[in-house]
């Protein structure tokens, strides 16, 4: 059975712990995901290595690629803009293999309506004082910035209704295992499998 792969997205608000929860992942897991690499406008971060964990470019070449229609979706945040490149997805998902896109809401709705049959995680945090805390913690944003990012999970959690799971980021590993849990099941789901039966039919009665 040669089965397209499966598109895993997992969105959340900033502070979360996607980044962190989705390296847990890929670290257990490395060979079984495919990391669709997302491209941004924003500074690089101390520590951060352009291609590994973003293709960082000018707002002009973003837009080029935006023209070219180059991107799966995009979305502007807290003034800049990210997107997942199209080429890297559908070329992981036509040779049957499984891709993680880590993505905020606006951009996974554009993803929901495009592929319908992707799985869609929402990772929540247990209450918002503590998202606040991480974001402090992580010593990445300003104070300014920080404020926007908040204001912006708020109205991100109630997106969570469009979403097919939510998990509670709580424990690292607890989030990781009921995201693995997750996948596992999706893997099973009838819709998956009725497609390739159909096409076999078609080939066996004709
Ligand atoms: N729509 C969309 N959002 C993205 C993409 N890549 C990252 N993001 C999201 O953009 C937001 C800001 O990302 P970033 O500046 O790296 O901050 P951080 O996730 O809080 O470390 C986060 O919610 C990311 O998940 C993308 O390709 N598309
Ligand atoms: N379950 C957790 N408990 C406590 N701190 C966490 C947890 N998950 C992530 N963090 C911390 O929260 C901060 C934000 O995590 P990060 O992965 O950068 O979030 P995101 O990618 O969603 O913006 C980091 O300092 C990280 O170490």
């Amino acid at each position: 059975m040669s089965k397209r792969g499966m598109l895993i997205v997992l969105s959340g608000p900033s502070g979360v712990g996607k980044g962190t929860v989705r390296k847990a992942i890929f670290a257990q897991d490395n060979n079984k995901f495919h990391y669709s690499i997302s491209m941004t406008t924003r500074k690089m971060r101390p520590g951060e290595v352009n291609g590994k964990d973003y293709y960082f470019v000018s707002k002009k070449e973003f837009q080029a690629e935006i023209s070219a229609g180059q991107m799966l979706e995009y979305a502007q945040y807290v003034d800049n803009y990210y997107g997942t490149p199209l080429k890297y997805v559908n070329e992981m998902l036509d040779a049957g293999k499984d891709v993680f896109l880590e993505i905020e809401v606006n951009g996974a709705m554009q993803v929901r309506k495009k592929c319908p049959d992707g799985l869609f995680i929402f990772l929540t945090p247990p209450d918002l004082m503590e998202l606040r805390h991480r974001i402090i913690e992580r010593g990445t944003d300003d104070l300014a910035t920080i404020d926007k990012r908040m204001h912006k999970a708020v109205g991100e959690i109630e997106m969570m209704q469009n979403y097919d799971y939510a998990v509670v980021n709580d424990e690292v590993p607890a989030a990781v295992e009921k995201i693995k849990t997750i996948i596992r099941a999706e893997r099973w789901r009838v819709k998956r499998f009725l497609p390739d039966y159909k096409k076999q039919l078609g080939d066996v009665l004709k």
